[in-house]
């Protein structure tokens, strides 16, 4: 079957550069070359198709192909690979009169963004089709900082500006690389690919907080927490696949409202879930349908299939902050009677579920300037849902009233009652140099927020509002 696929590349308003039609044809086609590394994809791949340009139309190249292959472009090879994303995409992004070699469309089941039928850098071509043609400077920084991937102050933010807001796809193929798991599962790297990139556009990049760097930073840090001697010492291919997979999705197509937005909004979420970790079961679920969608394991054994979708579940799930303390019993009677055994896979699994839930809440542990950002851009996610239901004549929830609550008074009351229980007693469990620096980072963090802090808004009033509504059921405090 011939596939013709339009590629956009340019802002309408720019005509094609020289350097591009100077290269027209280089773009060649195989079935085994690799867009992650490894082996030189020029030495392997042949050519199975071509490129044509045509002048009347100055926004598009034309790619021709036989079949399916993988593919890696000559002409972008100085783009560098962290770019070759887009490419990727726009090759599989067929334009409406096109046919995919799946044969259907994206189509996102109970996604909030569903109503995007077209990929969002079709629909905004502007913005993002400049990429490509990045200063290779950019490129080359960001690939330098991925040399300091597992380093805790590692900035997620600069990392995201440099990969032109690519950061969760380009980390996350990043890592899968590093641990070789595209070898060790079998992986086609163009369904890995579309695969990430489907993940990071499903999440929404208007909310503050719950965006894809939000995802890329939860996933930077269980990258150091997978390289924690306990945990790199005991975890299987299967378990980091799964944390790496776990953190890069755990938040998928979050709407930027909470649990109890939706359901006093009467959300068919809310109702779908009944009313229990609604958010957590609909970012699994939603991973699930991406996972199906891209066919990224649909060369396993249907029993290896479902048990790891079951078991990114039951990670994903782990992240409801209001089921805290339940995991945290759970892990502290562990340490308590020191009998974790990392060759039990039960184990390794809380492990890696503790590990998930320190990697979501770990943004008061970074170093104040990465931590700071993340504090006002959860404060604002919150004041905008305060603003939503204001507007609709709904009870604001706890923390989201700008006219009531500060940003230091929300951090000192999370820092105490939510993220300073589960860090100490993660501490307790690596006892590594990792471990406490991230305690001592929050220490410090705290002592900031507690000198801005309005002293005349009490504790207990934040107690409440962490423990009883916003966050968890049952106090946290030890
Ligand atoms: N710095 C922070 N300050 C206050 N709340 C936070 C902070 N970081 C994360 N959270 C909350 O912790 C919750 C963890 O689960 P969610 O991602 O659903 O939603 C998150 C936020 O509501």
């Amino acid at each position: 079957m011939e596939v013709c696929y339009q590629l956009p590349v340019l802002p309408l308003d720019r005509p094609v550069p020289k350097h591009v039609l100077s290269r027209r044809g280089a773009i060649s086609f195989s079935s085994t070359s690799s867009l992650f590394g490894g082996p030189d994809p020029r030495k392997l791949s042949q050519r199975r198709g071509g490129i044509s340009y045509d002048s009347a139309d100055q926004t598009a190249l034309y790619i021709r192909m036989l079949g399916t292959y993988s593919v890696c472009c000559g002409w972008l090879d100085t783009c560098l690979y962290l770019q070759c994303i887009y490419i990727d995409l726009w090759l599989f992004t067929p334009s409406t009169e096109s046919v995919s070699p799946w044969g259907c469309r994206c189509c996102r089941p109970l996604s909030f963004q569903r109503r995007l039928a077209v990929s969002p850098s079709l629909l905004c071509p502007s913005s993002r089709l400049t990429l490509c043609f990045l200063d290779d400077d950019y490129a080359g920084q960001a690939k330098c900082m991925l040399r300091k991937v597992g380093s805790w102050d590692f900035d997620i933010f600069l990392f995201d500006r440099l990969t032109n807001g690519n950061s969760l796809a380009t980390l996350t193929a990043h890592l899968f690389n590093q641990y070789g798991l595209i070898e060790l599962f079998q992986l086609d790297v163009i369904k890995l690919y579309r695969f990430l990139v489907l993940i990071q556009e499903d999440y929404h990049s208007h909310n503050p907080y719950h965006n894809a760097v939000h995802a890329a930073d939860v996933t930077q840090a269980m990258y150091c927490y997978l390289q924690e001697p306990q945990l790199s010492s005991s975890l299987t291919s299967c378990d980091i696949l799964l944390g790496i997979l776990a953190a890069a999705t755990h938040d998928l197509d979050h709407p930027g409202v909470n649990q109890s937005f939706l359901i006093k909004t009467n959300h068919h979420l809310a109702s779908l879930y009944q009313n229990t970790s609604v958010l957590e079961n609909h970012h699994w679920r939603s991973a699930v349908g991406l996972l199906r969608q891209a066919g990224l394991l649909e060369h396993l054994p249907v029993e290896d299939r479902s048990n790891l979708e079951m078991r990114l579940g039951s990670l994903i799930l782990a992240t409801d902050i209001s089921r805290q303390n339940e995991y945290l019993s759970q892990f502290r009677s562990h340490l308590d009677q020191d009998d974790l055994n990392l060759q039990n896979s039960a184990h390794r699994h809380l492990v890696l579920q503790m590990a998930l839930k320190c990697a979501d809440i770990c943004n008061p542990c970074r170093p104040w300037e990465l931590s700071k950002q993340w504090s006002g851009k959860v404060t604002e996610e919150f004041f905008n849902q305060g603003d939503i239901e204001k507007k609709h004549g709904l009870e604001v929830s706890p923390l989201c009233d700008r006219q009531l609550d500060t940003v230091p008074n929300i951090q000192t009351g999370f820092i105490s009652y939510v993220v300073e229980p589960l860090f100490t007693e993660w501490r307790r469990f690596c006892s590594t140099p990792l471990s406490h620096t991230m305690l001592s980072h929050l220490g410090l963090n705290k002592a900031h927020w507690r000198e801005e802090s309005d002293p005349s808004i009490s504790h207990a009033a934040f107690e409440d509002s962490f423990s009883l509504v916003h966050f968890i059921d049952v106090p946290l405090r030890i």
